[in-house]
């Protein structure tokens, strides 16, 4: 069969909502399967394959929450103030079982294991000592400045779920909790590759009718910065059917997910379409009612999930961002998604064709009285245009229904720089 015989032109099939879009690339990724151990400083940024739980309770035992002074509230009788002989002098690391005499008071540092029968530690602000004597003159409440034993995670409870980033703060909670090394998900292995016999790579010549590949900077450079990625770069393709047929079942036999763009359009020199019909994919995205990017093309190509995300840069960026890092983030074995858009205004008019969720780069410097950002929009909305998403302080998205956009008009945006 000729690859014109399935001509993709018009690609059949509906115009998907952005988020039932999402929502099938997502039903299509299957997470990665097995796991491995890593220890907790080569773990940041990838994704837990268990639940982990606690080796020891956080905190480990009672301790002291302040500098100062460990009482007995019973020892507080009748009208202030009180004054008590101080019997013991206990630092953080003291490894004596203690308990603390009647009637006395212990000296204690932050981090301290509190005597037994304390029950409230005074700061050190609040007391006056007077040689081996302090006297307070407020009554303490129970368990004052006291950081009790297992009440951050109870002993041998679930210090994190699976399905989760190992962000600093999550490793540093398991450190706490005694847990030296981590199952996490294997690295989902992706593969990009660029069309396009137009395309030429930066630092070589510019050829007649020839423009630079941008797309696989920036799929590369994004694909970086997800820390559970294991990239592969196949390169450019030429616009060969046959070539490219060959290549991107070569790269769905070898990795979890391919992510090509262009071709992926009307025309007969995009021949991705084809190609995937031809090696038997199975298809769940064709156009999305998205600006731009309406012919995003998604479905499964053996065991590996594909992307054909289109050529023009902005649409690729867009459609990588909105549809398929939420399908990469599932099959990475991601449980949570994160939700970054802000409340903003406009503080432009648009006239625009409604039917498509469009992604518009804008920047701000002033913000309303509810303290949500005014927008400026950039550029003109083209999906080949690169200086206004290279500009953008974010991206607004403006509902598919709405055919003027005015000042004030409420809008959500997504921050880029960080
Ligand atoms: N008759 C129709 N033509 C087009 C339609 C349509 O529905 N009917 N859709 C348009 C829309 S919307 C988009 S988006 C583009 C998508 O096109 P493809 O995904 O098939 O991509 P190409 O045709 O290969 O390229 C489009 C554009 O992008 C440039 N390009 C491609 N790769 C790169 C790269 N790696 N770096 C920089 N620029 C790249 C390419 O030279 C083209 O200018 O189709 C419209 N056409
Ligand atoms: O959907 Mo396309 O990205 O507008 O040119």
């Amino acid at each position: 069969m000729s690859s014109l015989a399935v001509c993709s032109a018009g690609k059949s099939g509906p115009t998907l909502s952005v988020d039932a879009a999402r929502l099938r690339a997502i039903a299509a990724a299957c997470p990665v399967s097995g796991h491995e151990t890593l220890p907790l400083d080569q773990a940041v940024g990838r994704v837990t394959a268990t639940p982990i739980m606690a080796a020891h309770a956080l905190p480990p035992f009672d301790n002291s929450a302040m500098d100062g002074y460990a009482l007995r509230l019973s020892d507080l009788t009748g009208e202030g103030p009180w004054h008590l002989p101080v019997s013991v002098r206990i630092a953080a690391g003291d490894a004596r079982a203690l308990t603390l005499a009647e009637g006395a008071a212990a000296r204690i540092f932050t981090g301290a294991p509190v005597p037994f029968g304390a029950d409230a530690v005074v700061m050190q602000e609040q007391v006056s000592r007077d040689g081996d004597k302090i006297s307070l003159t407020n009554t303490p409440r129970f368990g004052q400045n006291i950081r009790r034993r297992g009440e951050d995670v109870a002993d041998g409870a679930q210090a994190l779920a699976a399905g989760l980033t190992l962000t600093p703060p999550r490793l540093a909670l398991l450190a706490g909790c005694g847990v030296a090394s981590i199952a996490v998900r294997p690295l989902l292995r992706v593969a990009i590759l660029s069309t396009g016999d137009e395309l030429s790579e930066p630092g070589s010549a510019l050829g007649p009718g020839q423009i630079y590949n941008s797309n696989r900077v920036l799929l590369r450079a994004t694909l970086s910065r997800l820390p559970w990625v294991e990239l592969t770069d196949l390169g450019i393709l030429p616009d060969d059917p046959a070539s490219i047929r060959v290549a991107i079942r070569h790269a769905a036999q070898t990795h979890d997910v391919v992510i090509s763009s262009g071709g992926v359009s009307a025309g007969e020199e995009d021949h991705i379409l084809d190609a995937l019909r031809l090696e038997a994919a199975e298809l769940d995205v064709l156009k999305v009612a998205i600006r731009p990017g309406k012919p995003l093309t998604v479905g499964r190509l053996g065991q590996a999930l594909y992307f054909g995300l289109p050529g023009n840069p902005y649409a690729a960026a867009i459609t990588f961002s909105q549809i398929a890092k939420p399908a990469l983030r599932r099959a990475a074995g991601l449980l949570e998604e994160p939700d970054s858009w802000l409340p903003a205004v406009a503080g432009f008019t648009y006239s625009r064709s409604t039917g498509r969720r469009e992604y518009v780069p804008v920047t701000w410097s002033d913000r309303d009285p509810f303290g949500r950002p005014i927008l400026t929009r950039l550029g003109q909305g083209a999906s080949a245009s690169m200086s206004p998403m290279a500009q953008a302080m974010g991206i607004a998205v403006i509902p598919p229904e709405l055919e003027v956009i005015r000042p004030n008009q409420p809008l959500q945006v997504e921050p880029l720089i960080d």
